[in-house]
C-alpha cells in the first residue's frame, strides 16, 4: 500500500493523500444518512459506519479511509455519560472532579463493549480496495481529559489547566487510566483490520511546552511504546504544537501530523530523518477559488517533492461547508502533480 510505504519513508510514485474528517457533513450523501439517525446511532451500526467511511473514497478516491467513529466513544464504557447535543458538540454529563471519580472509571473490554467498532472495521476492510489503507484512531489522553474534566469542548481550556495544576495527582491518575484504555482500544482496532492508527491530540497545544512535557507527553510516549508490537504505523497529530515540535522527535511514532501553522521544511529539519510527515494545507483554503486551491496544493507538494515519507492532507479536519469540487481539486492535484510542470507561478 502506497500509504503504508510513505509512513515508513519508503519511496512512492507520488505522495498518498487523505483528508482529516473526510467522512462527514460536507458530503450530501453523508447528510442524507445523518438526517435519519443521530450521530451516535450511526457510529453504533457497522453497516452505516462502512457506508459513510467509504463515501469519500467513492467520490474522491483517496489512498486511505478513516473509520467513521469518534475519539470520545470509548469514554462511555468507562462510565462517562457522553452525548452529542444539537449545535453544542460533545457533552459529558458527569465530568471528572474528584479522585473518587477517577477511581470509579471502568476498564472496558472493548472486544465486547465496542464490538460494533470491531465489526465495522472488519467489514469495511473487506470492502475497501486492497491498495488502500484503513485507519483506526484514538484521542490522546490529554484531549480526552479535556472533555472528561470540562464536560464539553471549546474555549482555551482555562478550567482544564487550572484543574490540572491544582489536582496534579488526580490528573496523573486520570492520564494513566486513559493511557491504558487507549492501548487496548488501539489493539482492538488493529486486530479488527486497521492498517495504521492516528492519535489525535487536538488540544495539546493549549499547554506550554514545559507542561506538555511534564504532564502529557510521557503518556503519549507510553501509548506509542505499548503499541509498537502491533506492527502498524502510528501517526501522531498534536494540533498547535509548533512551540514543542522538537519533543515530538522523541515520540517514536512513524508519522508526525503537522497543522498549517507549522512550516513543512522547518518541521522536517526539527523532526529529523526518522519521521514521515503529514499535512498541512489550511482547511479554509478550500473555500477560495479553485485555481487558488490548486496553486496552494502544488506549492505544498513542491516543498515535499522527491522526499520520502510525505502524506498529503489538510492541517486539520475539513470544514462542514467546504465546496465539494474543491475537495476534488485538492485530491486530484496531489494525484497528478508533476515536478517538471511545477507550480505555475
Ligand atoms: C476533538 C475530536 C472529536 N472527535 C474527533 C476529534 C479529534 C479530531 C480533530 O481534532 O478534529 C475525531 C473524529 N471525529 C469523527 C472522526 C471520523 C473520521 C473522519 O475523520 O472522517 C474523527 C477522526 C467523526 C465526527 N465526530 C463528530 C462529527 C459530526 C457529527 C454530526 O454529523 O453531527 C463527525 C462526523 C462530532 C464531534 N466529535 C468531536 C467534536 C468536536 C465533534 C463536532 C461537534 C460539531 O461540530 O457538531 C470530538
Amino acid at each position: 500500500m502506497m500509504f503504508i510505504d510513505a509512513c515508513y519513508r519508503k519511496p512512492t510514485p507520488r505522495p498518498p493523500v487523505w483528508i482529516m474528517r473526510q467522512a462527514g457533513r460536507y458530503l450530501p450523501e453523508y447528510r442524507e444518512i445523518r438526517a435519519k439517525h443521530s450521530f451516535l446511532e450511526m457510529c453504533g451500526q457497522p453497516e452505516v459506519v462502512r457506508e459513510v467511511t467509504l463515501q469519500p473514497i467513492r467520490r474522491f478516491d483517496m489512498d486511505a479511509a478513516i473509520i467513521f467513529s469518534d475519539i470520545l466513544l470509548p469514554l462511555t464504557p468507562m462510565g462517562l455519560q457522553l452525548r452529542f447535543a444539537q449545535g453544542e458538540g460533545p457533552v459529558i454529563d458527569n465530568p471528572i472532579t474528584t479522585e473518587a471519580d477517577v477511581a470509579a472509571l471502568r476498564d472496558p473490554d472493548f472486544s465486547k463493549e465496542m464490538d460494533f467498532l470491531a465489526e465495522a472495521l472488519k467489514i469495511t476492510r473487506a470492502e475497501l480496495s486492497k491498495d488502500k489503507a484503513l485507519l483506526g484512531f484514538c484521542g490522546a489522553p490529554f484531549t480526552l481529559a479535556c472533555y472528561a474534566i470540562q464536560g464539553h469542548g471549546g474555549g482555551n481550556f482555562d478550567y482544564v489547566r487550572r484543574w490540572i495544576y491544582s489536582n496534579q495527582a488526580t490528573f496523573r491518575a486520570l492520564m494513566k487510566k486513559f493511557t491504558l484504555m487507549t492501548v487496548e482500544y488501539l489493539k482492538m482496532q488493529v486486530a479488527a483490520g486497521a492498517n495504521a492508527v492516528q492519535i489525535f491530540d487536538s488540544w495539546g497545544g493549549a499547554l506550554s511546552a514545559y507542561d506538555y512535557l511534564q504532564f502529557v507527553f510521557p503518556y503519549v510516549k507510553k501509548i506509542i511504546e505499548r503499541t509498537s508490537m502491533l506492527g502498524v504505523p502510528r501517526i501522531l497529530f498534536v494540533k498547535n504544537a509548533s512551540h514543542f515540535r522538537s519533543f515530538l522527535r522523541t515520540s517514536e511514532a512513524e508519522v508526525i501530523g503537522l497543522d498549517w501553522t507549522m512550516p513543512m521544511e522547518e518541521s522536517r529539519n526539527i523532526l529529523g530523518e526518522d519521521y514521515a510527515i503529514q499535512g498541512n494545507l489550511d482547511p479554509m483554503i478550500l473555500f477560495a477559488d479553485k485555481d487558488y486551491v490548486v496553486r496552494r496544493t502544488k506549492a505544498m507538494l513542491e516543498v515535499n517533492y522527491g522526499k520520502p515519507g510525505y502524506i498529503a492532507n489538510l492541517g486539520h479536519g475539513i470544514h462542514k461547508e467546504t465546496p465539494i469540487e474543491h475537495v476534488a481539486a485538492f485530491v486530484e492535484t496531489v494525484k497528478t502533480f508533476d515536478h517538471a510542470t511545477g507550480p505555475d507561478f
